[in-house]
């Protein structure tokens, strides 16, 4: 499990644990671990020795970590510059540090030359919005230089606690965390500058409270989760999962969703709705009922929504499946048939799977308020329907309106902006929750399996909402041997 603090987090852990440390501890174990990741680096494209590093230093203790780590890699012969933002404010240790090993202050961003290295030591969680003029141009400058770049804790110009990207921020292709994972760097847009992440353990954990900010599960928090029958099981004991899905104008929705259910652990799956012709041709395993859901037998969740339209049919068959008494995944157009009321009065789980424009709308916010908030719009959804709420997107989120950690799933890609792919999550999450999983684990398990199915279906190329669900045994037997 990858765990996120906020940056008030983590300073509070900090500063506990430098009562116990002499001066500078802290800071030497953080350049440790970030000159070895920068000497991997320049291993993987050469050698260290000879090699032409530049650092970018701004005035506070990122800056110093840049420096520190820069004098360890002087010291292994690579040819080490430091470019200040503020020459008058910089690490004083830190800099005669990289003197000391041999290292240079370089006079400006004109006439670098060619880089094998940039290690971006600009801003780190002290950061304040989007990257002031002076350093964006410098990113701008480097940038263009095309050479790797190893951001310091965070990449320069991300917002630490939100993942949040106002204006210029630093592009690298990999990150050097301290102590802790930010949930910036596990959320879009800052998760996406981030590049590959690296944590260095400098000896914070102790001081870290329970539960973390933000959680992001991996392969083996997954397969943990993972339904799997027993012996004594029989499709009813596996559960049974209703569908109500589908409509004259979106007949597909309704194969799409089914299609997800049928993958996700449940025994069977019961649809509701007109498309049944439809469903049986693709799927004769499944249950198809015409006539109001409650009428249509027993299931352990219903899925409502995809492809529905917003008809009398559509609204009644909303209000019957919140009716029943065990848990409901709302999604695509059952969302616009909600009211807060209603979904906060259930006792029996309520998972909404909204994209920002649904959860704008559910808030009766702007859908660019959301996508700039991600964090907090998740949060206040689910504390809002008192329900668990998937918020899809580049990076989707998770959270529950009990207090637990909000989280973030790895294994989204940008493929899966494709018609129909929520319509197949939905299924696929209503499963794991006939299944007998809890709203937030069958909410987060789903988002991880139907991120990894886009993947194995994808590598690189478009993929079809059908591919996605074709994905899922593939993804699930990835976890399961993980
Ligand atoms: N986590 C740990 O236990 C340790 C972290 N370390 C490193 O220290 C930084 C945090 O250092 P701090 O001095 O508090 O702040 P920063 O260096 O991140 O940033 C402050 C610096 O940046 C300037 N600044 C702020 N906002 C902007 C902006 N929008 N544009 C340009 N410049 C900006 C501000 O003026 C300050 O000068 C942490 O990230 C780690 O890298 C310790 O090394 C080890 C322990
Ligand atoms: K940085």
């Amino acid at each position: 499990m990858r765990r996120a603090y906020s940056v008030e987090t983590v300073r509070a852990a900090e500063a506990a644990l430098m009562q116990r440390l002499p001066e500078g501890a802290l800071m030497q174990r953080a350049a440790a671990g970030l000159a070895v990741a920068c000497g991997d680096l320049l291993r993987r494209r050469g050698r260290v020795y000879g090699s032409r590093v530049l650092l970018l230093v701004g005035s506070g203790d990122n800056g110093g970590d840049a420096l520190y780590a820069g004098s360890r890699l002087a010291r292994r012969g690579a040819g080490v510059r430091a470019l200040l933002l503020a020459p008058d404010r910089v690490h004083e240790g830190g800099l005669a540090a990289l003197l000391a090993a041999g290292g240079q202050v370089a006079d400006g961003p004109d006439g670098l030359g060619a880089l094998d290295l940039v290690v971006d030591g600009i801003t780190g969680i002290g950061g304040r919005g989007g990257l002031r003029e002076d350093a964006a141009e410098l990113v701008r400058t480097v940038t263009r230089s095309r050479a790797p770049v190893i951001a310091v804790d965070l990449p320069s110009g991300v917002e630490a606690d939100t993942g949040q990207v106002q204006g210029e921020a630093v592009r690298a292709d990999a990150t050097v965390t301290f102590g802790t994972y930010k949930p910036g760097l596990l959320i879009d847009p800052a998760a996406e500058h981030a590049g590959a992440l690296r944590l260095v353990d400098i000896g914070l954990g102790p001081e870290l409270p329970e539960p973390p900010d933000l959680e992001a599960l991996q392969y083996a928090d997954v397969a943990a989760l993972l339904p799997l029958p027993g012996a004594e099981s029989d499709k009813y004991r596996r559960g049974v999962v209703g569908v109500v899905a589908g409509s004259e104008r979106y007949p597909g929705a309704a194969v799409l969703a089914v299609a997800g259910a049928l993958r996700g652990g449940a025994g069977a799956v019961r649809y509701v709705g007109p498309g049944a012709d439809a469903v049986i041709a693709r799927f004769p395993e499944a249950l198809v009922h015409a006539g109001p859901p409650s009428e249509a037998g027993r299931v352990q969740a219903w899925v409502v929504g995809p492809g529905l339209g917003d008809g009398g049919d559509a609204r009644s068959a909303v209000a019957d499946v919140l009716a029943a008494d065990v848990p409901v995944l709302v999604d695509a157009d059952g969302l616009r048939l909600l009211d807060a009321g209603t979904v906060r009065t259930r006792t029996a789980a309520t998972v909404l799977t909204p994209h920002a424009g649904e959860a704008a709308a559910l808030l009766g916010a702007a859908r660019e308020e959301v996508e700039a908030g991600r964090l907090a719009a998740v949060r206040e959804l689910a504390a809002r329907y008192r329900a668990t709420v998937l918020l899809k997107g580049s990076t989707t989120l998770v959270a529950e309106a009990r207090d637990t950690p909000v989280r973030v799933n790895p294994t989204g890609t940008s493929w899966l902006a494709t018609a129909g792919s929520g319509d197949v999550l939905s299924g696929l999450t209503g499963s794991l929750l006939a299944a007998g999983l809890p709203p937030r684990d069958a909410a987060s398990v789903g988002a991880y399996l139907h991120g990894l199915a886009a993947r194995h279906g994808s590598h690189g190329a478009p993929v079809s909402a059908q591919d996605v669900a074709d994905g899922i045994p593939a993804a699930w037997r990835d976890v399961r041997q993980g």
